[in-house]
């Protein structure tokens, strides 16, 4: 499987701000980039911080690019995947809404109730993991079900989770002109982070967007 991540973030390295409300980090060029990602993906993933702040579709905007994944005889839309380990996610959610597959990886310590009611919801249940979700094992089960080019939208916790398991093959950063700051507010990579073999990934490319610039960077 190819892991791709791509993430908005302010001149400080924040993904929002303390509140964990959405915020328009990039513009419009950048939102057309990080579409064609999307509809270039097997399946478009996030973590259930992600879900409960924005409650994003995760679908592909643009008709032309649904056609031409039609075309290719693929779903129009890429499969959604959440990593919740003890199922937060709300039935009502966007993600839930039929208009993708949509995976919830979930740990060993999820409710029986839950995983039931979000399968009712038309989720396809993952688990394993005993307190969080096992991200190799889980990734490596859909990898299996031909899952290849996974993207990750974030938040900052499941950006690290994947970094942390070596998951990351290609990272999109946008920096956008603007500071956040705040100590609690989420950054890039959040979790426990790292304090020595520090993931160094090589720079790929540099582009200016909308009033930012994307790096890429390849681990
Ligand atoms: N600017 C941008 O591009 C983006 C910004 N955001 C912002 O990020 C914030 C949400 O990010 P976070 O709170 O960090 O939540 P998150 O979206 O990273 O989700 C974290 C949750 O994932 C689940 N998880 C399960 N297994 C895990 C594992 N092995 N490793 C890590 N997480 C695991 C846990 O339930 C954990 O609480 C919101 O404020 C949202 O607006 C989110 C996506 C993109
Ligand atoms: N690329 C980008 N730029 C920003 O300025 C952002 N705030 C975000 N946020 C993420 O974009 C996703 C929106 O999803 P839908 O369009 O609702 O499908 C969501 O994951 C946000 O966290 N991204």
């Amino acid at each position: 499987m190819h892991v791709v991540v791509n993430a908005a973030m302010s001149v400080d390295g924040k993904l929002s701000s303390r509140r964990r409300e959405q915020i328009a980090i990039s513009g419009p060029d950048d939102f057309d980039r990080v579409d064609q990602l999307r509809a270039d993906s097997d399946a478009v993933m996030v973590g259930v911080g992600t879900i409960l702040a924005d409650d994003p579709s995760l679908t592909v905007d643009d008709a032309d690019r649904r056609a031409a994944r039609a075309d290719r005889g693929k779903p129009e839309n890429p499969a959604r995947v959440v990593a919740d380990s003890r199922i937060r996610t709300p039935p009502d959610a966007t993600v839930l809404d039929g208009r993708a597959q949509t995976y919830l990886l979930v740990s060993e310590a999820a409710p029986p109730d839950f995983i039931e009611e979000m399968e009712d919801a038309g989720a396809y249940v993952i688990a394993a993991g005993q307190d969080r979700v096992d991200l190799t094992t889980t990734l490596a089960k859909l990898e299996g079900d031909g899952i290849d080019q996974l993207m990750v939208e974030g938040g900052g916790e499941l950006i690290f989770g994947l970094l942390e398991e070596a998951l990351v093959d290609e990272l999109f950063v946008y920096i956008g002109p603007k500071v956040i700051g705040g100590r609690d507010a989420p950054t890039l990579a959040d979790g426990d982070g790292f304090i020595e073999d520090f993931p160094e990934p090589e720079l790929a490319g540099v582009e200016r967007l909308d009033d930012g610039v994307v790096l890429h960077w390849q681990f």
